[in-house]
Protein backbone atom coordinates (compact mmCIF):
# COMPACT_ATOMS: atom_id res chain seq x y z
CA UNK A 1 0.00 0.00 0.00
CA UNK A 2 1.38 2.78 -1.19
CA UNK A 3 1.93 6.27 1.29
CA UNK A 4 -0.53 7.97 -0.48
CA UNK A 5 -3.12 5.80 -0.56
CA UNK A 6 -2.47 5.05 2.98
CA UNK A 7 -3.16 8.97 3.94
CA UNK A 8 -6.40 9.16 1.81
CA UNK A 9 -7.50 6.13 3.82
CA UNK A 10 -6.54 7.56 7.02
CA UNK A 11 -8.30 11.10 5.61
CA UNK A 12 -11.69 8.92 4.78
CA UNK A 13 -11.59 7.58 8.09
CA UNK A 14 -11.84 10.46 9.83
CA UNK A 15 -13.60 12.60 7.71
CA UNK A 16 -16.23 9.70 6.62
CA UNK A 17 -18.45 10.88 3.92
CA UNK A 18 -22.31 11.62 5.25
CA UNK A 19 -24.99 9.20 3.53
CA UNK A 20 -28.15 9.37 3.69
CA UNK A 21 -30.39 7.79 5.77
CA UNK A 22 -32.95 5.21 5.74
CA UNK A 23 -36.39 6.18 5.92
CA UNK A 24 -36.22 4.95 10.30
CA UNK A 25 -33.23 4.91 11.02
CA UNK A 26 -32.03 3.63 14.85
CA UNK A 27 -31.84 6.64 17.01
CA UNK A 28 -29.17 7.23 19.18
CA UNK A 29 -28.12 9.66 22.03
CA UNK A 30 -24.85 9.99 24.06
CA UNK A 31 -24.41 9.89 27.36
CA UNK A 32 -21.74 12.36 27.78
CA UNK A 33 -20.04 14.81 25.81
CA UNK A 34 -16.52 12.56 26.14
CA UNK A 35 -13.72 12.77 24.65
CA UNK A 36 -14.03 9.45 22.87
CA UNK A 37 -17.65 9.96 21.00
CA UNK A 38 -16.51 11.98 18.14
CA UNK A 39 -14.54 9.42 17.14
CA UNK A 40 -16.03 5.86 18.96
CA UNK A 41 -20.14 7.07 17.59
CA UNK A 42 -20.20 11.06 16.08
CA UNK A 43 -17.86 9.57 12.65
CA UNK A 44 -19.31 6.31 12.43
CA UNK A 45 -22.89 7.30 12.73
CA UNK A 46 -22.31 9.72 9.67
CA UNK A 47 -21.45 7.31 7.30
CA UNK A 48 -24.26 4.62 8.56
CA UNK A 49 -27.40 4.82 6.69
CA UNK A 50 -29.34 2.91 9.16
CA UNK A 51 -28.54 4.64 12.37
CA UNK A 52 -28.62 8.65 13.57
CA UNK A 53 -27.31 10.33 16.63
CA UNK A 54 -30.60 12.36 17.73
CA UNK A 55 -29.19 13.83 21.34
CA UNK A 56 -26.67 14.64 23.97
CA UNK A 57 -26.22 14.77 27.29
CA UNK A 58 -23.95 16.67 29.67
CA UNK A 59 -24.00 17.39 33.20
CA UNK A 60 -23.36 21.20 32.10
CA UNK A 61 -25.77 22.52 29.48
CA UNK A 62 -23.34 24.75 27.70
CA UNK A 63 -21.04 21.70 27.50
CA UNK A 64 -23.85 19.96 25.49
CA UNK A 65 -24.63 22.46 23.56
CA UNK A 66 -21.39 23.16 22.54
CA UNK A 67 -21.18 19.66 21.47
CA UNK A 68 -24.15 19.35 19.52
CA UNK A 69 -23.04 22.38 17.84
CA UNK A 70 -19.88 21.34 16.79
CA UNK A 71 -21.27 17.45 15.49
CA UNK A 72 -24.42 18.55 14.62
CA UNK A 73 -26.35 16.94 17.45
CA UNK A 74 -30.02 18.37 16.95
CA UNK A 75 -31.73 17.80 20.78
CA UNK A 76 -29.20 18.52 24.31
CA UNK A 77 -30.46 17.72 27.25
CA UNK A 78 -27.83 19.45 30.35
CA UNK A 79 -27.76 19.84 33.98
CA UNK A 80 -27.99 17.30 36.97
CA UNK A 81 -30.86 15.16 35.41
CA UNK A 82 -29.57 15.27 31.81
CA UNK A 83 -28.23 11.92 31.33
CA UNK A 84 -32.42 10.22 32.81
CA UNK A 85 -33.78 12.92 30.69
CA UNK A 86 -32.02 11.59 27.63
CA UNK A 87 -33.39 8.15 28.92
CA UNK A 88 -36.88 9.42 29.17
CA UNK A 89 -36.89 10.78 25.17
CA UNK A 90 -39.27 8.40 23.47
CA UNK A 91 -37.74 9.36 20.37
CA UNK A 92 -34.41 7.36 21.46
CA UNK A 93 -33.48 3.84 20.95
CA UNK A 94 -30.31 3.21 22.07
CA UNK A 95 -27.70 4.84 23.86
CA UNK A 96 -23.87 4.91 23.94
CA UNK A 97 -22.46 5.24 27.20
CA UNK A 98 -19.02 6.77 27.11
CA UNK A 99 -18.68 7.76 31.23
CA UNK A 100 -15.62 6.92 33.10
CA UNK A 101 -15.98 2.83 33.89
CA UNK A 102 -17.17 3.37 37.49
CA UNK A 103 -20.30 4.89 35.65
CA UNK A 104 -21.07 2.28 33.32
CA UNK A 105 -23.17 -0.10 35.78
CA UNK A 106 -25.44 2.16 37.18
CA UNK A 107 -26.02 4.24 33.67
CA UNK A 108 -26.44 0.69 31.78
CA UNK A 109 -28.27 -0.20 34.03
CA UNK A 110 -30.52 2.76 34.25
CA UNK A 111 -31.14 2.74 30.22
CA UNK A 112 -31.93 -0.70 30.28
CA UNK A 113 -34.74 -0.06 32.51
CA UNK A 114 -35.63 3.03 30.31
CA UNK A 115 -36.05 0.48 27.62
CA UNK A 116 -32.84 1.46 25.62
CA UNK A 117 -30.26 -0.68 24.00
CA UNK A 118 -26.82 0.03 24.94
CA UNK A 119 -23.22 0.03 23.58
CA UNK A 120 -21.21 0.74 26.33
CA UNK A 121 -17.35 1.56 26.48
CA UNK A 122 -15.02 -0.61 27.72
CA UNK A 123 -14.06 -1.95 30.50
CA UNK A 124 -18.16 -2.95 30.55
CA UNK A 125 -18.12 -2.29 34.49
CA UNK A 126 -16.15 -2.49 37.75
CA UNK A 127 -15.79 -6.05 38.11
CA UNK A 128 -17.58 -9.46 37.17
CA UNK A 129 -20.23 -9.15 39.82
CA UNK A 130 -21.53 -6.46 37.81
CA UNK A 131 -21.30 -7.50 34.25
CA UNK A 132 -23.13 -10.74 34.76
CA UNK A 133 -25.77 -8.34 36.20
CA UNK A 134 -25.99 -6.24 33.09
CA UNK A 135 -26.38 -9.11 30.97
CA UNK A 136 -28.63 -10.80 33.15
CA UNK A 137 -31.37 -7.62 32.77
CA UNK A 138 -30.22 -7.02 29.89
CA UNK A 139 -31.56 -10.43 28.70
CA UNK A 140 -34.34 -10.33 30.89
CA UNK A 141 -35.70 -6.79 28.80
CA UNK A 142 -34.76 -8.63 25.53
CA UNK A 143 -32.15 -5.58 24.90
CA UNK A 144 -28.96 -5.59 23.02
CA UNK A 145 -25.98 -4.99 25.58
CA UNK A 146 -22.52 -4.76 24.13
CA UNK A 147 -19.04 -4.02 25.58
CA UNK A 148 -16.79 -1.87 22.80
CA UNK A 149 -13.74 -3.30 22.70
CA UNK A 150 -13.03 -1.80 19.46
CA UNK A 151 -10.05 -4.13 17.47
CA UNK A 152 -12.54 -7.08 18.02
CA UNK A 153 -14.35 -5.89 15.31
CA UNK A 154 -11.69 -4.87 12.52
CA UNK A 155 -10.68 -7.23 9.71
CA UNK A 156 -6.95 -6.96 11.16
CA UNK A 157 -6.96 -9.17 14.51
CA UNK A 158 -9.28 -11.54 12.81
CA UNK A 159 -6.29 -11.88 10.19
CA UNK A 160 -4.31 -12.90 12.99
CA UNK A 161 -6.44 -15.70 14.12
CA UNK A 162 -6.78 -17.12 10.69
CA UNK A 163 -3.01 -17.36 10.13
CA UNK A 164 -2.50 -18.97 13.66
CA UNK A 165 -6.34 -21.25 12.93
CA UNK A 166 -5.09 -22.00 9.26
CA UNK A 167 -2.31 -24.60 10.93
CA UNK A 168 0.42 -24.44 9.26
CA UNK A 169 2.34 -22.53 12.22
CA UNK A 170 1.37 -25.39 14.54
CA UNK A 171 0.17 -25.26 17.93
CA UNK A 172 0.60 -21.84 19.97
CA UNK A 173 3.02 -22.89 22.92
CA UNK A 174 3.98 -19.00 24.07
CA UNK A 175 1.75 -15.37 23.91
CA UNK A 176 2.73 -11.84 24.99
CA UNK A 177 0.65 -8.51 24.14
CA UNK A 178 1.16 -5.48 25.89
CA UNK A 179 -0.58 -1.61 25.63
CA UNK A 180 1.61 0.88 27.27
CA UNK A 181 1.56 4.93 26.66
CA UNK A 182 3.73 7.45 27.92
CA UNK A 183 3.16 9.13 31.28
CA UNK A 184 3.12 12.73 29.37
CA UNK A 185 -0.92 11.93 27.78
CA UNK A 186 -2.00 10.63 30.99
CA UNK A 187 -2.09 13.27 34.10
CA UNK A 188 -2.22 11.31 37.48
CA UNK A 189 -5.51 13.52 38.14
CA UNK A 190 -6.98 11.70 35.06
CA UNK A 191 -10.50 9.60 35.46
CA UNK A 192 -8.70 6.90 34.44
CA UNK A 193 -6.73 7.24 38.08
CA UNK A 194 -9.42 7.52 40.33
CA UNK A 195 -10.42 4.36 42.55
CA UNK A 196 -13.86 5.75 42.95
CA UNK A 197 -14.69 5.96 39.24
CA UNK A 198 -13.27 2.41 38.57
CA UNK A 199 -9.99 3.70 37.37
CA UNK A 200 -6.49 1.64 37.61
CA UNK A 201 -4.57 1.12 34.46
CA UNK A 202 -5.32 -2.75 34.21
CA UNK A 203 -9.10 -1.48 34.02
CA UNK A 204 -8.32 1.91 31.12
CA UNK A 205 -5.56 -0.32 28.70
CA UNK A 206 -5.96 -4.27 30.34
CA UNK A 207 -8.61 -5.35 28.14
CA UNK A 208 -6.84 -4.75 25.08
CA UNK A 209 -3.98 -7.08 25.58
CA UNK A 210 -5.36 -9.61 27.64
CA UNK A 211 -8.80 -9.75 24.91
CA UNK A 212 -6.35 -10.19 22.10
CA UNK A 213 -4.97 -13.30 23.74
CA UNK A 214 -8.09 -14.20 24.93
CA UNK A 215 -9.25 -13.85 21.30
CA UNK A 216 -6.05 -15.46 19.48
CA UNK A 217 -6.15 -18.75 22.09
CA UNK A 218 -10.01 -19.30 21.63
CA UNK A 219 -9.40 -20.08 25.33
CA UNK A 220 -9.59 -18.62 29.26
CA UNK A 221 -6.44 -18.19 31.20
CA UNK A 222 -5.40 -18.99 34.67
CA UNK A 223 -3.71 -15.91 35.99
CA UNK A 224 -0.49 -17.53 37.61
CA UNK A 225 0.58 -14.24 39.30
CA UNK A 226 0.90 -10.38 38.47
CA UNK A 227 2.94 -7.31 39.78
CA UNK A 228 1.71 -3.88 39.70
CA UNK A 229 4.00 -0.28 40.61
CA UNK A 230 1.12 1.35 42.06
CA UNK A 231 0.17 4.93 42.60
CA UNK A 232 -1.18 4.84 45.65
CA UNK A 233 -3.07 1.51 47.68
CA UNK A 234 -5.84 1.21 45.46
CA UNK A 235 -4.46 2.46 42.00
CA UNK A 236 -2.33 0.57 39.67
CA UNK A 237 0.11 2.20 36.87
CA UNK A 238 1.57 -0.71 35.30
CA UNK A 239 0.55 -4.23 35.52
CA UNK A 240 2.52 -7.00 34.32
CA UNK A 241 0.90 -10.69 34.93
CA UNK A 242 1.59 -13.61 33.79
CA UNK A 243 -1.10 -16.54 32.33
CA UNK A 244 -1.51 -19.93 31.26
CA UNK A 245 -3.80 -21.01 28.78
CA UNK A 246 -4.82 -24.88 28.06
CA UNK A 247 -2.14 -26.67 26.63
CA UNK A 248 0.34 -25.11 28.98
CA UNK A 249 0.67 -22.10 26.73
CA UNK A 250 2.55 -19.23 28.85
CA UNK A 251 1.77 -15.95 28.34
CA UNK A 252 2.68 -12.68 29.62
CA UNK A 253 0.39 -9.45 29.62
CA UNK A 254 1.74 -5.79 30.34
CA UNK A 255 -0.32 -2.45 30.65
CA UNK A 256 1.51 0.78 31.36
CA UNK A 257 0.60 3.88 31.68
CA UNK A 258 3.87 5.16 32.45
CA UNK A 259 6.48 3.76 29.66
CA UNK A 260 10.17 4.62 30.33
CA UNK A 261 11.94 6.76 28.15
CA UNK A 262 14.85 5.35 26.39
CA UNK A 263 17.91 5.92 24.46
CA UNK A 264 21.31 8.27 26.29
CA UNK A 265 20.09 10.00 29.26
CA UNK A 266 16.51 8.65 28.58
CA UNK A 267 15.90 11.58 26.44
CA UNK A 268 13.62 9.80 23.70
CA UNK A 269 10.32 9.09 25.01
CA UNK A 270 8.47 6.12 24.34
CA UNK A 271 5.01 7.30 23.30
CA UNK A 272 3.11 4.41 22.63
CA UNK A 273 3.96 0.20 22.87
CA UNK A 274 0.95 -1.48 21.48
CA UNK A 275 2.45 -5.28 20.55
CA UNK A 276 1.43 -8.67 19.92
CA UNK A 277 3.21 -11.87 19.66
CA UNK A 278 2.15 -15.68 19.33
CA UNK A 279 4.88 -18.20 19.14
CA UNK A 280 3.92 -21.65 17.64
CA UNK A 281 5.71 -24.90 17.26
CA UNK A 282 6.75 -24.39 13.47
CA UNK A 283 7.03 -20.25 13.36
CA UNK A 284 4.97 -17.16 14.90
CA UNK A 285 2.84 -14.28 14.31
CA UNK A 286 3.84 -10.77 15.63
CA UNK A 287 1.38 -7.56 15.05
CA UNK A 288 2.05 -4.06 15.61
CA UNK A 289 -0.85 -1.87 16.89
CA UNK A 290 -3.58 -4.08 17.12
CA UNK A 291 -4.94 -1.55 18.95
CA UNK A 292 -5.69 1.20 16.52
CA UNK A 293 -5.35 -1.20 13.31
CA UNK A 294 -7.72 1.05 10.87
CA UNK A 295 -4.67 4.02 11.32
CA UNK A 296 -2.04 1.28 10.63
CA UNK A 297 -0.61 -1.92 11.31
CA UNK A 298 2.02 -4.89 10.71
CA UNK A 299 1.15 -8.27 11.00
CA UNK A 300 4.52 -10.62 10.57
CA UNK A 301 4.17 -13.98 9.71
CA UNK A 302 7.79 -15.81 10.37
CA UNK A 303 7.71 -19.90 9.62
CA UNK A 304 10.68 -21.39 10.98
CA UNK A 305 13.33 -22.70 8.23
CA UNK A 306 11.04 -20.41 5.86
CA UNK A 307 10.53 -16.70 4.45
CA UNK A 308 9.13 -13.93 6.96
CA UNK A 309 6.50 -12.39 5.07
CA UNK A 310 4.29 -9.54 6.35
CA UNK A 311 0.28 -8.59 5.75
CA UNK A 312 -1.63 -6.03 6.45
CA UNK A 313 -5.19 -6.36 6.91
CA UNK A 314 -7.68 -3.06 6.15
CA UNK A 315 -9.97 -4.81 2.92
CA UNK A 316 -13.41 -6.40 5.06
CA UNK A 317 -13.25 -9.76 5.32
CA UNK A 318 -14.51 -11.98 2.41
CA UNK A 319 -17.80 -12.88 2.82
CA UNK A 320 -19.38 -10.70 5.18
CA UNK A 321 -20.36 -8.10 2.73
CA UNK A 322 -19.61 -5.68 5.46
CA UNK A 323 -17.24 -2.94 5.20
CA UNK A 324 -14.43 -0.83 3.78
CA UNK A 325 -10.77 -0.51 3.62
CA UNK A 326 -11.48 3.27 5.64
CA UNK A 327 -13.68 2.23 8.28
CA UNK A 328 -12.74 2.18 11.69
CA UNK A 329 -13.37 -0.29 14.47
CA UNK A 330 -15.68 2.16 15.45
CA UNK A 331 -17.27 1.83 12.38
CA UNK A 332 -17.74 -1.47 12.42
CA UNK A 333 -18.38 -2.15 15.77
CA UNK A 334 -21.67 0.07 14.85
CA UNK A 335 -22.39 -1.46 12.26
CA UNK A 336 -22.54 -5.12 14.29
CA UNK A 337 -24.40 -2.83 16.47
CA UNK A 338 -27.08 -1.94 14.72
CA UNK A 339 -27.32 -5.28 12.64
CA UNK A 340 -27.82 -7.15 16.24
CA UNK A 341 -30.88 -4.48 17.23
CA UNK A 342 -32.34 -5.10 13.97
CA UNK A 343 -32.35 -9.02 14.04
CA UNK A 344 -29.49 -9.15 11.38
CA UNK A 345 -26.84 -11.34 11.53
CA UNK A 346 -23.88 -9.43 12.76
CA UNK A 347 -20.30 -9.71 10.66
CA UNK A 348 -18.76 -10.30 14.21
CA UNK A 349 -20.55 -10.11 17.31
CA UNK A 350 -19.11 -9.84 21.37
CA UNK A 351 -21.08 -12.09 23.79
CA UNK A 352 -22.60 -11.38 27.48
CA UNK A 353 -19.91 -14.63 28.07
CA UNK A 354 -16.33 -13.01 26.54
CA UNK A 355 -17.32 -9.77 28.04
CA UNK A 356 -17.92 -11.97 31.90
CA UNK A 357 -14.42 -13.52 31.21
CA UNK A 358 -12.77 -10.27 30.46
CA UNK A 359 -13.58 -9.12 33.41
CA UNK A 360 -13.66 -11.77 35.74
CA UNK A 361 -9.44 -12.20 34.47
CA UNK A 362 -8.95 -8.57 35.55
CA UNK A 363 -10.71 -9.24 38.94
CA UNK A 364 -8.30 -12.25 39.43
CA UNK A 365 -5.17 -10.49 38.27
CA UNK A 366 -5.88 -7.49 40.72
CA UNK A 367 -6.63 -10.40 43.00
CA UNK A 368 -2.72 -11.29 42.23
CA UNK A 369 -1.15 -7.50 42.64
CA UNK A 370 -2.89 -7.77 46.17
CA UNK A 371 -4.85 -4.89 44.98
CA UNK A 372 -8.60 -4.76 45.58
CA UNK A 373 -11.32 -5.12 43.11
CA UNK A 374 -12.81 -2.44 41.59
CA UNK A 375 -15.87 -1.38 43.93
CA UNK A 376 -19.01 -2.72 43.43
CA UNK A 377 -21.72 0.48 42.52
CA UNK A 378 -24.19 1.34 45.13
CA UNK A 379 -26.31 1.58 42.77
CA UNK A 380 -29.65 -0.70 43.04
CA UNK A 381 -32.24 -0.82 40.24
CA UNK A 382 -35.31 -0.54 41.65
N1 LIG B 1 -12.87 2.34 22.92
C1 LIG B 1 -11.89 3.23 22.95
O1 LIG B 1 -11.09 3.32 22.03
C2 LIG B 1 -11.77 4.15 24.09
C3 LIG B 1 -12.58 3.99 25.17
N2 LIG B 1 -12.54 4.84 26.21
C4 LIG B 1 -13.45 4.63 27.33
O2 LIG B 1 -14.45 5.65 27.27
C5 LIG B 1 -14.79 6.10 28.57
C6 LIG B 1 -14.59 7.60 28.64
O3 LIG B 1 -13.27 7.95 28.31
P1 LIG B 1 -12.90 9.42 27.79
O4 LIG B 1 -13.77 9.80 26.67
O5 LIG B 1 -11.47 9.44 27.56
O6 LIG B 1 -13.26 10.27 29.09
P2 LIG B 1 -13.74 11.78 29.27
O7 LIG B 1 -13.24 12.20 30.60
O8 LIG B 1 -13.45 12.59 28.09
O9 LIG B 1 -15.32 11.60 29.30
C7 LIG B 1 -16.01 11.06 30.33
C8 LIG B 1 -17.38 11.71 30.36
O10 LIG B 1 -18.02 11.23 31.53
C9 LIG B 1 -18.86 12.24 32.07
N3 LIG B 1 -18.84 12.18 33.52
C10 LIG B 1 -19.91 11.92 34.29
N4 LIG B 1 -19.59 11.89 35.57
C11 LIG B 1 -18.28 12.15 35.64
C12 LIG B 1 -17.37 12.29 36.71
N5 LIG B 1 -17.76 12.12 37.99
N6 LIG B 1 -16.10 12.58 36.41
C13 LIG B 1 -15.70 12.72 35.15
N7 LIG B 1 -16.51 12.59 34.08
C14 LIG B 1 -17.80 12.33 34.33
C15 LIG B 1 -18.40 13.54 31.48
O11 LIG B 1 -19.53 13.94 30.77
P3 LIG B 1 -20.22 15.36 30.82
O12 LIG B 1 -19.99 15.76 29.42
O13 LIG B 1 -21.59 15.05 31.21
O14 LIG B 1 -19.50 16.25 31.79
C16 LIG B 1 -17.33 13.23 30.47
O15 LIG B 1 -17.62 13.78 29.22
C17 LIG B 1 -13.95 5.25 29.52
O16 LIG B 1 -14.71 4.16 29.94
C18 LIG B 1 -12.80 4.75 28.67
O17 LIG B 1 -12.31 3.51 29.11
C19 LIG B 1 -11.70 5.91 26.18
C20 LIG B 1 -10.84 6.13 25.14
C21 LIG B 1 -10.78 5.22 24.02
O1 LIG C 1 -9.51 2.73 25.53
C1 LIG C 1 -8.51 3.40 25.52
O2 LIG C 1 -7.72 3.37 24.43
C2 LIG C 1 -6.73 4.34 24.22
C3 LIG C 1 -6.06 4.74 25.51
O3 LIG C 1 -5.14 5.75 25.30
C4 LIG C 1 -7.10 5.16 26.51
O4 LIG C 1 -6.47 5.48 27.75
C5 LIG C 1 -8.09 4.10 26.73
O5 LIG C 1 -9.15 4.57 27.51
Amino acid sequence: MSLVSSVKRFYKTNYPPTVEKSSNPLRFGVLGAANIAPNAIVKPMRCHEDAVLVAVAARDKGRADAFAQKWGIPRTYGGSSAYQELLNDAGIDAVYIPLPNGLHYEWTMKALAAGKHVLCEKPISNNEEEVRKMFAYAAEKSLVLLESWQPHFHPALHRVKAILDEGSLGKIVKMSAEFGISRMFLPEDDIRYDFSLGGGMLMDMGPYPINCLRFLASSNPTVESAESINLSDTIDRRVEAHLTFPGAVTATVITDGALDSWGPLKLFPHFIAFHAKVECEHGSVEVSNYIIASMWHSIKVSPKGGKVRVEKAYEPPAGTGKGEDWWSAYRYTLEAFVDKVRGREPHVWRTAEDSIDEMHVIDAIYTKCGLPLRQTSNYQPS
